[in-house]
């Protein structure tokens, strides 16, 4: 399978090397100080469950270099989704598949605008990753899972065949039977997390055990599923709750790519993030003031400090 990966960042570069290891044919637009390290040192990744070094890697700042591919992976931050799309067209035809590993529930009705509603196959991943230097991807814990599907359900061929190239690099890979709600699913829980983790500056474990920051975090995400709900998204109602559970197993030590973009002065991702929640809840009527509450709080930091 030919893949090409638009972003070789925390998501991009860390899937990216994977599925190449495992035997896919990868290749990777990238820009600035990453192409130039990609192209001369080859891409790295650090993580707990195995080292990789690919010293020889495909790379170009212009896709229609590329050649054809059966499938885009996007890992971009949301602010350049319209960007990356834009410059991702030239490889979109026929049968590709381009598929969004982003956060945020509203990526895939950018790209469709931009690159058409056949084209899109819907995404969500679990991985905790980022930029250590310019092609150099840290992967923190081991938790590294990708979740996709075609919206209408059907268990493509296409979709088939990622899954076969994500098992080949030992990937956890699921292909659901309802992207949309495992999109929102992820959205509930982390837009609690960085909601909280970036405003309290603090890792998941202090935030669950003391009880007034554990029940605003409850609270934050409460409020994510009644606007899933309100929307026609299959969330059960008691949907934070069980999220609250899942937090309890995650590591002391967790916390969201927001609030590490935070203690490095990045822009943030709020607008789409907490700030989606109140724009998608307000369309619909529903109430969500602690989101709103986190919004304004970032607010002067939403374009980072550089
Ligand atoms: N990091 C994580 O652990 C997780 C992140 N996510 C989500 O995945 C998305 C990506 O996040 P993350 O991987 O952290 O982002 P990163 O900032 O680590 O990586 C994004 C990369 O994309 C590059 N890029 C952006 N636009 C272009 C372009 N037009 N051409 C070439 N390269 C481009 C950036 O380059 P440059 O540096 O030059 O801007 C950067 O290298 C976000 O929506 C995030 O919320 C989801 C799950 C986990
Ligand atoms: C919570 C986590 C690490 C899970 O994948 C994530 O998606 C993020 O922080 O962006």
């Amino acid at each position: 399978m030919r893949i090409a990966i638009m972003g070789a960042g925390g998501v991009g570069g860390y899937f990216g090397g994977r599925l190449a290891k495992g035997g896919a044919d990868v290749v990777f637009i990238a820009r600035g100080a990453t192409l130039a390290t990609l192209l001369k040192d080859g891409l790295r990744i650090r993580s707990q469950l195995g080292d990789l070094h690919l010293p020889k890697v495909v790379a170009s700042d212009d896709a229609r270099k590329l050649g054809r591919v059966d499938l885009v992976l996007l890992g971009v931050k949301l602010w350049d989704t319209e960007a990356a799309a834009r410059a991702v067209a030239p490889l979109v035809s026929g049968e590709t598949a381009v598929v969004s590993f982003q956060n945020g529930v509203d990526k895939d009705d950018i790209l469709r605008g931009v690159l058409g509603d056949d084209a899109i196959i819907g995404g969500v991943s679990y991985i905790a990753a980022s930029i250590a230097e310019p092609g150099v991807i840290a992967h923190t814990g081991t938790m590294q899972r990708l979740v996709f599907g075609e919206y209408d359900g059907r268990r493509s061929a296409r979709c088939q065949a990622f899954l076969e190239a994500c098992k080949r690099a030992n990937i956890e890979a699921e292909l659901s039977g309802d992207i949309q709600r495992a999109i929102w699913e992820k959205f509930v829980f982390l837009v609690g997390l960085s909601a909280t983790t970036a405003t309290m500056r603090a890792t998941i474990g202090p935030i669950r055990s003391n009880p007034q920051t554990r029940a605003f975090l409850l609270d934050v995400m409460r409020e994510v599923v009644q606007v899933g709900r309100a929307r026609g998204v299959g969330l059960a109602a008691d949907y934070a709750e069980s999220r609250l559970a899942f937090c309890d197993t995650l590591p002391e030590t967790m916390t969201s790519s927001m609030a590490v973009d935070m203690e490095r002065g990045n822009r943030l991702e709020t607008p789409w993030l907490s700030g989606g929640v109140v724009r998608l809840g307000a369309a619909v009527g529903a109430a969500t003031p602690l989101n709103r509450a986190i919004a304004d709080i970032l607010a002067l930091s939403s374009e980072g400090r550089r």
